[in-house]
């Protein structure tokens, strides 16, 4: 059995790793922190874990110095990550950072996009935990930047188009997201009344995670990112609808040909031929479902994705990226199935 803690488990990342976890034969949480929780049970918290007896003995501490583990789930916002994550490295740990503070090799394109003086990255070795593009780095890594929720959608819809050259560069995503992914702390944006029979378009052409999706993607290919994110009135999934233009002369069964064998031993990408993908088919589980393919008469092909942000976009990632490194099955703890409806 290894041993795993999660920094920061009020938030809603820290609760949905708790929740997955509870299924995972191979692990035990034994460290759980707060900064205003410390001394409180865990069910006290996440009254939904109630009864779940890996965990009667679990409470909260407040004293992340204290905590030792083999591996360590930093579910902290950007900026705090790299307070924490440092000394945990140094002291020998496995650590997955759920933040945006280790997912940019150039640290001067972080620091543009969030707007705070980057700390350094440690001197080991870090992947982007996107394991469907990064297995092998995942598999030696001692640092894993876990991605964004966005990035994960739209990289894994495009990646065999700009893998293959069947694409021109530029590339439109257009996504709705569940107001869970801005996290347990109600703001005004996410306010009920503001929220509900809306959708809100934010950050039009600043947000955060277009670098992050542009990186990725040159990694494999040419690419020219722009990206728009929607609030939608759901709680969770983010639903991504990405544009591209064809620069080859490929029909849609080829492309869909081309999808089938780039993620033909992927467990967690789901190719849809016929039917459009749906939220409620990736619910609390950690698929990423693609499907459209559709080119209309301008060469305009449309590929659209959809993933739970909080499990594929987040801590059911993560978890996947704790499997590899511990060598584990990489489907353990993750055997959730969606709702249909
Ligand atoms: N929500 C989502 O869908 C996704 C989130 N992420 C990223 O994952 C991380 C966590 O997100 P999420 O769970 O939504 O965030 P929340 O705001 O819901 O939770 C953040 C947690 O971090 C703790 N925390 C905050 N500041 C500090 C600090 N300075 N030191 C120690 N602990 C701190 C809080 O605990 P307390 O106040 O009790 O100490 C809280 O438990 C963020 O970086 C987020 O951007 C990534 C992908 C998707
Ligand atoms: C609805 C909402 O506010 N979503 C968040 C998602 C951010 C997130 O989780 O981003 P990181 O993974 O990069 O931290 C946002 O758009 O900022």
């Amino acid at each position: 059995m290894k041993e795993v803690a999660i920094i920061g488990a009020t938030g809603y990342t820290g609760a949905e790793l708790l929740r997955l976890l509870a299924n995972h034969e191979k692990v035990n949480v034994t460290y759980i922190t707060s900064r205003k929780e410390a001394g409180k049970h865990v069910f006290k918290i996440h009254p939904h874990l109630k009864g779940i007896e890996k965990y009667k003995d679990l409470y909260f501490t407040g004293d992340v110095d204290k905590v030792e583990a083999d591996l360590i789930f930093t579910a902290t916002p950007h900026g705090a990550s790299m307070d924490i994550v440092p000394d945990f490295i140094e002291r020998g740990m496995k650590v997955i950072d759920l933040s945006g503070d280790y997912r940019f090799e150039d640290l001067s394109l972080y620091e543009k996009y969030y707007k705070i003086k980057h700390k350094g990255l440690p001197e080991t070795k870090i992947a982007y935990g996107l394991p469907e593009l990064h297995r092998e780095e995942i598999k030696k890594a001692q640092l894993v930047a876990n991605p964004g929720c966005f990035p994960t959608g739209a990289i894994l819809a495009v990646a065999p188009l700009v893998k293959e050259g069947i694409i021109e560069e530029r590339i439109i995503f257009d996504s709705k997201t569940g107001v869970s992914g801005a996290g347990v702390n109600p703001t005004e944006i996410t306010h009920f009344p503001n929220v509900n029979e809306n959708i809100n378009p934010y950050k039009i052409t600043t947000h955060r995670h277009t670098p992050e999706i542009e990186k990725e993607l040159k990694k494999l290919g040419k690419a020219k990112v722009s990206f728009t994110p929607h609030l939608a009135p759901i709680t969770r999934g983010i639903l991504t609808t990405a544009h591209t233009f064809l620069a080859k002369d490929v029909d849609r069964e080829e492309i869909i040909k081309v999808y089938e064998k780039f993620y033909k031993d992927e467990f967690f990408v789901r190719i849809f031929s016929e039917e459009i993908p749906k939220l409620t088919w990736v619910r609390g589980t950690n698929f990423c479902d693609i499907g459209g393919f559709e080119i209309d008469e301008h060469n305009r092909l449309v590929v659209i994705s959809a993933i739970d942000n909080l499990v594929k976009g987040a801590s059911g990632q993560a978890i996947q990226n704790m499997n590899i490194m511990f060598g584990f099955d990489e489907k353990e703890g993750l055997f959730e199935v969606g709702l249909n409806p």
